[in-house]
């Protein structure tokens, strides 16, 4: 049986994934979320003419002459709602953000008066319009402001705030279960015995889920025990979107993943690839479940290749691909006949874009993982690449 590419298991991993639903969320929680609809501004902004300057708010005709001392008829704080008309021969004091006056048009800055409150000379004329920022100068009432795709930045949020909205209808998180089997996961901060290890892959993948927006719900040290593995699953069923598992998947004589979902709609398949050769997906009580290897870096490999542009997607992203780049390596390398490796490297964009490989291609070698800040890829067909070679780089943050 021919392996599965890449290309396979990334398209099955996206359709079992699919899309999240659309809900109404208040804005503090849709930073990074995706827009599900046009957003149609309710008001126009600035909503009303108003002072971009503190001053007072004038005729210009009145100013034709300067100096020119007039009475200050008024005093208009930002927030008043009770504006009474100009009188000509009158000036108002305004503020910044302050409604400008029906008669009024223009605004003198203080600087270029003496700052009176009962009467003010004005030293200096203005043209009409002067420091008056128009109604609808930034946004028309009526006109779609955000469309729906729109990633959610702080600026976006911002304007969704400034025109009244309290929530946007966005797709919503997945929530995913991070669920770590092996009877030698040990938790970090309690003695290890020989044989044993500390747990890694829980709080890395659930990391890696928290940082392409989903939610992670850790379930750590799950034996490898059929029945355990079932039972220990079973409370989440209701309330997960997504299972990941890791470990379990290969073909050792206590695969309990692989042994547990063997019976449910799960394949098990050799993926064109290494690291994270061994590929598990399908369905477990309805819900999509995603089966990576256990070796650290297998694991990590495999959410950045299947998982992560999986729950991008489902949140509506249409970018799910990390940047890419051209780079020269500075070392030679070799990979495996017939899949594509996935190094590690570190990537210098400073000095003409080259990429250093860190460590070898052992998939356990999760310090050379963490000190890379990019994946080297090689493809399928390439066995051998001298230093000087150009290849493609995934960066990883
Ligand atoms: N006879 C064969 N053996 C193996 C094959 C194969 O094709 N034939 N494939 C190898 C490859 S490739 C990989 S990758 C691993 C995948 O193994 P499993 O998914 O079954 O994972 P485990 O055996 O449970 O663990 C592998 C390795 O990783 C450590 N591990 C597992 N979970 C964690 C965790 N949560 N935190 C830290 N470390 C973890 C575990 O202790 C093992 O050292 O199989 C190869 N073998
Ligand atoms: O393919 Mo495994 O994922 O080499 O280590």
């Amino acid at each position: 049986m021919s392996p599965t590419t890449v290309a396979e298991h990334r398209q099955r991993v996206a359709e079992l994934v699919g899309l999240m639903p659309v809900l109404q969320l208040p804005l503090d929680e849709c930073l990074g979320l995706v827009l599900a609809a046009d957003v149609i501004a309710p008001v126009s902004l600035p909503p009303f003419d108003n002072s971009a300057m503190d001053g007072y708010a004038v005729r210009a005709a009145d100013l034709a002459q300067v100096p020119v001392q007039l009475p200050v008829a008024d005093d208009i704080p930002a927030g008043r709602t009770d504006i009474k008309p100009l009188e000509p021969g009158t000036v108002q004091r305004i503020m910044t953000g302050a409604p400008v006056p029906p008669g009024a048009d223009a605004v003198v800055q203080v600087e270029w008066t003496d700052g009176g409150t009962e009467t003010v000379t004005i030293n200096q004329a203005v043209q009409a319009g002067a420091n008056i920022r128009t109604a609808g100068d930034d946004v028309v009432k009526g006109d779609a402001v955000l469309v729906a795709g729109t990633v959610l930045r702080p600026s976006t949020l911002g304007l969704a705030s400034a025109l009244g909205h309290p929530e946007l209808p966005v797709r919503r998180r997945p929530r995913v279960l991070v669920l770590s089997t092996g009877s030698e996961l040990v938790e970090p901060g309690k003695p290890l015995q020989h044989g044993q290890i500390y747990e890694s892959n829980g709080m890395m993948l659930a990391s890696s889920v928290r940082e392409a927006g989903g939610i992670a719900v850790q379930l750590r040290f799950v034996p490898d025990d059929v029945e355990a593995f079932h039972r220990a699953l079973a409370p989440y069923l209701g309330s997960v979107d997504v299972i990941m598992t890791s470990g379990g998947v290969s073909a050792g004589a206590y695969e309990v993943v692989k042994d547990a979902l063997a019976s449910h709609d799960v394949r098990f398949t050799k993926v064109a690839m290494q690291p994270g050769g061994p590929q598990g997906a399908g369905t477990y009580e309805g819900l999509p479940v995603l089966a990576l290897p256990g070796n650290p870096v297998s694991a990590h490999v495999s959410f950045e290749v299947f998982v992560r542009p999986a729950l991008l997607a489902s949140m509506g992203h249409t970018q799910v691909e990390r940047p890419t780049a051209r780079a020269t390596v500075t070392t030679s390398l070799t990979s495996p006949a017939g899949k594509t490796q996935f190094r590690r490297g570190a990537y210098d964009p400073t000095s003409g874009q080259v990429v250093t490989p860190v460590g070898g291609p052992g998939s356990h070698l999760l310090s050379a993982l963490a000190l890379s800040n990019c994946l080297i890829e090689v493809p399928e067909d390439v066995t051998e690449l001298a230093a000087g070679a150009e290849v493609t780089v995934r960066h990883l943050q």
